[in-house]
C-alpha cells in the first residue's frame, strides 16, 4: 500500500514533524503494487506507518536535541527552512523561520558570513572553519556578544547537481576559547618569568632516559644549542662528584614522595669549571600504575647568590685581619670536637693564647704594626698544629687552640713549641718586634666536660700564667677555679664596699729628711672586708681595675684626699700637699674627675695635689695620658712617678713629662744598709734626679741606718714605718698637731 505524507504547513520543520498527517491513500489511486490481501493489507500498512512515525520521532528528538547548533537555509536568498534548539541559543531569538539570514540576523552583515554563505550557494564547494569569531544580538536591543564557533557550511545538492541549500552544523567553543586563551596568557606570563630569571627548562621522560634540554639550560652552562645531547647521562656526568649522590638521592625522593624537587648543587661548564645551579622540578605524568613516567622543571644559575652566602659565611665565621676561624666557628668546632672525642673515648685540649703587653706593640708602633704581629703570629701558630687541630682568634691578642687525638706530653711540647715560636723575633715592615704569649691548657674530659665551661678553665689557667710572670703555660687546676670565684666575689664586695663607706682613705706622712717634719702625705686605700678583715690593695686593685671600678674608687679616693688637703692646709695656714695614686686604667677614660677643674671649683691651689704613677702609665703613653700629664703640669699639680728604679726607669719619660719627683722603690731601701749594689742604686737614682732637678722621696725607711744611708746621700723626702704607717685622717691629723705643737 502506498502511504502519502502531506505537511500541513507549507513550511517543512522538524517540530511539525508530528503535525504531519499520514493518510491511506485512495484505492482509486493505485500504488501499483499488485493485489492485496484479505485484510487488505492494513494491519501491515499500519505497523509500517507506526514504525516510520516511531523513527521519525526518534530522528526529530535526535535533531532537536543535538548538541551542536544545525539550520538549513534554503535557495539563493538563504532563507531558513529549519533550525533545531541548539541554533535557538545560540543567536539567542526565535524569528528565524521564513526569514532570509540576512534579515534574521542583520548583526552578521560585515563579518564577512553572509558572503561566505553566497559563495558556497554559487560555488557548491563547503566551508569550514574553527574558532570563528561571531557577534551576536541575542536580546532585541540589547549589546552584541562575541562568541566563536567551529562550523561548517555543506551545501546541498540536487540530482542536477545544483545547490538547493546549505546545511549550516557548528558548536559553540567560547569556552575551551577562553580556556585556551587563559592557557595561552599564563604560558606566556611563564615565560616571561622563565625569561626573567633566566631559567633553562628540561624535560624528562623515564621510559626511554630522554631529556629535552631548553636552549637557556645549555646557554646557562656555557653551550650552544646542538651541543648537549638529549640524554639523561649528559646531566648526570656533569654533576660534581661531591654533589652528585646528594642530587640523585633528592630525585628519587621527589619520584617516590611525589614532593616537588628543589636542589643546589654544581654543574660542570663546557670550560671545565663548576658552576652553582638550583634545578626546581615534579612529576608531569605517571603510568597507568602510578609510577612516575616524565618530570619537567627548570634550572637557574645561582653562582652569585653563592658567593655572596658565601662571603657572607666567612665573615660570620671568620677574623678578617688574620683569616683564622673567629669566635662563633671556633666554639662549633669546640662542640663538634666534643661530641666526637664523647663518641670514640679521646681526649681534647684547648689552649688559651694571650699576648704579653701586647698593647704596648700597638702603643709604640702603632696600630698597624699591631696588625702586622698578629697575623705573623696567627701564622706561627698555625704552623705549630696538625691538620686535625684549629687555630683560632676570638678577638684582640687573645688566640686558642683545640689540639684532638692526644696524649699528654705530647700538650706539654706543643705548649712549649707555642711559647718558644712566640718568643722568637718577628721581622715585620717595620723592623723586629719582640712578643710574648701566655697559655692556658684545659683538658677534656678529665677538667669539664662542655664548651663553656673548657673555655672558662683556659681562661684561668692563662690568668694564672700571666699572674706567674707571663711568656709561660699553665695547666688549669680545680684551685684556679676557686681563685676565680674568689676574685668574683671580692669584685662584687668591693662595689658594696664602696657604697656602703667600706673604703677608707688612710694618710702616710712624707718627711723632709733635712727638717724632719712631715711635709706632706701620701692617700692610700684601705679596705676591711666584713668577713676575711684588712685586704691589701695589692690585692683588691687589680680586681677593681678588671672589674672598671677603679674609676669610681679613684674618684673617691681623689674627693677625700682632697677635702682633707683643704682642711690641713686650712689649719697650717699653709698649702697641704697630698699624693694620690692613679692607676692607668684611670686614664684611658675620661668619665672620672676633671682633677685640676675640680681643684679650682673649690678655690685650692693645684700645688696641694701630687699624681703619683708608675713608669706603665709612661710607658704605654697614649695622646691622651700625655695630654692629661702635660694639662696637670700646666695647671700645676705635680707628678710623682712612682717605684723608680724596678721598671724600665727610663730617663726620656723623666724630660718629656716633666717629672716633679721619683720615689725610689722600697725594695731598694730595705737591703740598702746590707747590699752595695741597691745602695748605689739609691745613690745614683738621687744624684741623676737632682741633676734633672727632680726631687726624690726614698719609700719603705724603716731603720734608723736607712735613714742615715739617705740622709748622706741628699735624699729629699722620706717615707716609712720608721715615721708612722699610714693611719686615719684623724690620727694623720694628730701627727701633723704634734709637729706643729
Ligand atoms: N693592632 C691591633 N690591636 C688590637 C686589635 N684588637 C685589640 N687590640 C688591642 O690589643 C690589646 C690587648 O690588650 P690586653 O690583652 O688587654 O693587654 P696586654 O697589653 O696584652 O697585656 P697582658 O695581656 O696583660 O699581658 C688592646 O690594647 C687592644 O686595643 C686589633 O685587631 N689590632
Amino acid at each position: 500500500m502506498a502511504v502519502a505524507v502531506k505537511p500541513t504547513v507549507t513550511d517543512w520543520q522538524p517540530e511539525t514533524f508530528l503535525k504531519y498527517t499520514v493518510t491511506p491513500m485512495d484505492y482509486a489511486e493505485d500504488d501499483g503494487n499488485g493485489p492485496r490481501n484479505e485484510t487488505g493489507g492494513r494491519e501491515e500498512t499500519a505497523n509500517l506507518i507506526k514504525a516510520l512515525m516511531a523513527e521519525v520521532q526518534q530522528l526529530h528528538r535526535m535533531f532537536a536535541q543535538a548538541p551542536g547548533f544545525i539550520a538549513v537555509l534554503r535557495g539563493p536568498s538563504l532563507v531558513y527552512e529549519v533550525v533545531n534548539e541548539a541554533y535557538y541559543q545560540l543567536v539567542g531569538h526565535r524569528e528565524l523561520i521564513g526569514r532570509p539570514i540576512q534579515e534574521a540576523l542583520p548583526e552578521l552583515g560585515g563579518q564577512g558570513y553572509l558572503e561566505i554563505l553566497k559563495n558556497v550557494f554559487c560555488t557548491g564547494r563547503p566551508f569550514s572553519g574553527a574558532l570563528l569569531p561571531v557577534t551576536l544580538q541575542r536580546t532585541f536591543d540589547g549589546p552584541t556578544t562575541t562568541i566563536y564557533v567551529d562550523l561548517l557550511f555543506q551545501p546541498l545538492i540536487d540530482d542536477e547537481g545544483n545547490t538547493t541549500r546549505i546545511f549550516i552544523q557548528g558548536h559553540d567553543v567560547t569556552k575551551q576559547r577562553d580556556a585556551i586563551e587563559a592557557l595561552n596568557e599564563s604560558n606566556q606570563r611563564l615565560n616571561f618569568a622563565l625569561e626573567g630569571a633566566r631559567a633553562g627548562i628540561w624535560d624528562w621522560t623515564f621510559h626511554d632516559n630522554e631529556v629535552v634540554y631548553s636552549k637557556r639550560w645549555k646557554e646557562i652552562l656555557g653551550y650552544g644549542e646542538g651541543d648537549i645531547p638529549n640524554r639523561y647521562q649528559e646531566w648526570v656526568r656533569r654533576i660534581h662528584p661531591d654533589d652528585r649522590q646528594a642530587a640523585l638521592e633528592d630525585i628519587q625522593a621527589t619520584m617516590k614522595e611525589q614532593a616537588p624537587l628543589n636542589i643546589e648543587y654544581r654543574l660542570q661548564c663546557k670550560d671545565g669549571t663548576y658552576k652553582w645551579v638550583i634545578s626546581r622540578g615534579v612529576v608531569v605524568a605517571r603510568d597507568e600504575r602510578g609510577r612516575p613516567a616524565r618530570m619537567s622543571g627548570t634550572m637557574t644559575d645561582i653562582s652569585d647568590k653563592k658567593k655572596s652566602e658565601e662571603m657572607i659565611w666567612q665573615h660570620a665565621n671568620f677574623d678578617i685581619l688574620t683569616g683564622l676561624p673567629n669566635r662563633r666557628l671556633f666554639r662549633d668546632r669546640l662542640e663538634q670536637e666534643i661530641r666526637k672525642a664523647h663518641r670514640t673515648g679521646d681526649e681534647i685540649a684547648l689552649l688559651f693564647i694571650d699576648l704579653d703587653h701586647f698593647k704596648e706593640v700597638n702603643d709604640l708602633h702603632g696600630h698597624d704594626v699591631g696588625d702586622q704581629l698578629l697575623n705573623h703570629v696567627a701564622s706561627r701558630l698555625s704552623s705549630c698544629i696538625r691538620e686535625s687541630d684549629t687555630v683560632a682568634r676570638l678577638g684582640g691578642d687573645e688566640f686558642t687552640i683545640i689540639l684532638t687525638e692526644l696524649h699528654e706530653p705530647h700538650i706539654e711540647l706543643m705548649a712549649q713549641k707555642i711559647t718558644q715560636k712566640l718568643a722568637m723575633p718577628f721581622v715585620l715592615n717595620e723592623g723586629i718586634a719582640h712578643i710574648s704569649a701566655s697559655v692556658g691548657i684545659t683538658l677534656y674530659p678529665a677538667d669539664a666536660d662542655n664548651t663553656a665551661d673548657l673555655i672558662r678553665n683556659a681562661d684561668q689557667a692563662m690568668y694564672a700564667a700571666k699572674a706567674g710572670g707571663r711568656n709561660h703555660f699553665r695547666f688549669f687546676t680545680k684551685s684556679m677555679h676557686s681563685e676565680a670565684q674568689n676574685r668574683v666575689r671580692l669584685a662584687q664586695d668591693l662595689r658594696s664596699a664602696l657604697t656602703s663607706k667600706r673604703l677608707k682613705v688612710y694618710f702616710q706622712p712624707i718627711v723632709d729628711l733635712s727638717s724632719g717634719e712631715i711635709s706632706k702625705a701620701e692617700a692610700l686605700l684601705r679596705w676591711n672586708h666584713d668577713a676575711l678583715g684588712d685586704i691589701s690593695p695589692a690585692r683588691f686593685i687589680p680586681i677593681a681595675e678588671e672589674s672598671g671600678l677603679i674609676h669610681e674608687i679613684g674618684d673617691f679616693v681623689f674627693s677625700e684626699a682632697v677635702s682633707w688637703a683643704m682642711q690641713w692646709s686650712a689649719k697650717s695656714k699653709n698649702t697641704f700637699e697630698i699624693s694620690i695614686n692613679k692607676s692607668p686604667i684611670q686614664f684611658t677614660r675620661g668619665a672620672s674627675i676633671d682633677w685640676p677643674a675640680y681643684l679650682a671649683e673649690r678655690g685650692l691651689p693645684a700645688g696641694c695635689v701630687t699624681v703619683e704613677i708608675t713608669e706603665g702609665v709612661l710607658l704605654n703613653a697614649s695622646t691622651q695620658v700625655a695630654t692629661t700629664l702635660d694639662k696637670y703640669k700646666d695647671t700645676g699639680i705635680r707628678v710623682a712617678l712612682d717605684d723608680f728604679g724596678t721598671g724600665y726607669s727610663s730617663l726620656a719619660y723623666l724630660k718629656r713629662f716633666h717629672i716633679d719627683c721619683l720615689k725610689i722603690d722600697q725594695s731598694f731601701i730595705r737591703d740598702i744598709s746590707v747590699n752595695e749594689s741597691s745602695r748605689a742604686i739609691a745613690e745614683s737614682i738621687i744624684a741623676m734626679a737632682h741633676r734633672l732637678g727632680i726631687r726624690v722621696i726614698a719609700e719603705g725607711i724603716e731603720e734608723q741606718n736607712q735613714l742615715d744611708i739617705l740622709r748622706l746621700a741628699g735624699c729629699d723626702y722620706g717615707q716609712g714605718f720608721i715615721f708612722s704607717k699610714a693611719v686615719p685622717p684623724i690620727e694623720f691629723e694628730a701627727l701633723l698637731e704634734n709637729r706643729m705643737s
